[in-house]
C-alpha cells in the first residue's frame, strides 16, 4: 500500500515537472544517450504527429531540413511500424540552389536515402527548380507552398524538422543576415550564404514561427558551444536558431549529450523507448 502511494506521488512529481518545464520555458530540450535512441524517438514524434494532424484534417506537412538530419531521419522514419506517408505533403525548410544529383542538394538526398524507403506520393514532395535564378526559384518554390496550403498568406505546416550550424545558423537563416528581418515574404533567396554553396532557397522566421510544432535536431560536440548560447543566452545578438519561437506551436530540442555537454538550465532525459 505504502509503495502503491509513493510510486504514485513519484509518477506526480516526475508529471509536474514535466509540466512545469514546458511551461516556464515554452519549449523542451530533451537530451539523449546516443544519436540512435535520438532518431528513433524522432521517427516517434513524426508518426505521432503526423496521426494527430491526419485525425482531424486531409492531410500531414512536414518541412524537412538537410545537413545532418538526412541520414538520422531516413534512418529511423522507415523503421517506424506500419507507416502511412500517402497523405503526407513534403516541404523543405530551405535547399541549396544545385542540380539534384549535386550531393549538396537536400532534395537529391532525401531522394537516394528516404523518398524510396517510405510510401510517398511524387507529387506530394515540394521541391525548389534548380534549373531557375535564386530569385525566380524562390519565388516559383513559395507559389508551391501557396497552391499547396491554398493561401496567400504564411502557411502552417503541421511539422518543421530543422538543425543548426555551430555558427547558429538554422534554415539558410545566418547570423546578422539581413533576412533575419524578413516580416513579409514566406521564402526568400539567399546569394551569399557563408556556408556553401552560396545561392539558396530558405524558409523565412514568419513561416517558420507559424509551424504547428517545430523540432531542432543538434548532434555531436561541435554544437555544445552555440546550443549553450541558444538556450541559456550570451553577448550579442540573438543567433538565428535563437529566433525560432512557434508562435503557437511546440517547440523541440532534440540534442544529443556531445551537444548538451554545456547546458547547465533544466533538461529531459526519457528513458528507452520513452514518447514524447
Ligand atoms: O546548411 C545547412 O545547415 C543546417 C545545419 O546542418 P548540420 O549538418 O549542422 O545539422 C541545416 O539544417 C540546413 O538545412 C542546411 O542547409
Amino acid at each position: 500500500m505504502l509503495v502503491r502511494s509513493r510510486e504514485r506521488h513519484v509518477k506526480e512529481i516526475s508529471l509536474l515537472r514535466k509540466h512545469s518545464l514546458r511551461i516556464m520555458s515554452g519549449r523542451r530540450v530533451v537530451v539523449f544517450p546516443s544519436v540512435a535512441e535520438l532518431g528513433s524517438t524522432l521517427a516517434q514524434l513524426v508518426s505521432s504527429r503526423a496521426e494527430k494532424a491526419l485525425s482531424t484534417g486531409a492531410s500531414f506537412s512536414l518541412g524537412l531540413s538537410g545537413g545532418s538530419l538526412v541520414s538520422i531521419l531516413s534512418k529511423e522514419l522507415p523503421a517506424v511500424p506500419n507507416l502511412d506517408c500517402s497523405r503526407w505533403l513534403i516541404g523543405f525548410c530551405d535547399e541549396r540552389l544545385v542540380p539534384f544529383t549535386d550531393p549538396e542538394s537536400t532534395y537529391g538526398l532525401y531522394k537516394n536515402q528516404l523518398f524510396g524507403k517510405i510510401i510517398i506520393p511524387e507529387e506530394r514532395i515540394l521541391a525548389i527548380e534548380p534549373s531557375l535564378p535564386v530569385q525566380e526559384c524562390a519565388d516559383d518554390y513559395a507559389g508551391k507552398l501557396s497552391k499547396a496550403f491554398n493561401t496567400e498568406q504564411i502557411p502552417v505546416f503541421d511539422m518543421l524538422l530543422l538543425g543548426m550550424g555551430p555558427d547558429g545558423h538554422t534554415c539558410s537563416l545566418f547570423p546578422d543576415h539581413p533576412l533575419l528581418q524578413e516580416s513579409q515574404r514566406t521564402v526568400a533567396p539567399i546569394s551569399d550564404s557563408p556556408k556553401p554553396p552560396p545561392q539558396r532557397v530558405t524558409m523565412t522566421l514568419p513561416t517558420v514561427n507559424a509551424a504547428r510544432c517545430v523540432v531542432f535536431v543538434s548532434t555531436g560536440g561541435s554544437k555544445a558551444a552555440v546550443l549553450k548560447q541558444v538556450l541559456e543566452g550570451g553577448e550579442g545578438p540573438a543567433l538565428p536558431a535563437a529566433l525560432v519561437a512557434p508562435r503557437q506551436g511546440e517547440l523541440f530540442w532534440l540534442v544529443d549529450e556531445p551537444a548538451a555537454a554545456s547546458l547547465t538550465s533544466q533538461v529531459e532525459r526519457p528513458g528507452p523507448g520513452a514518447k514524447l
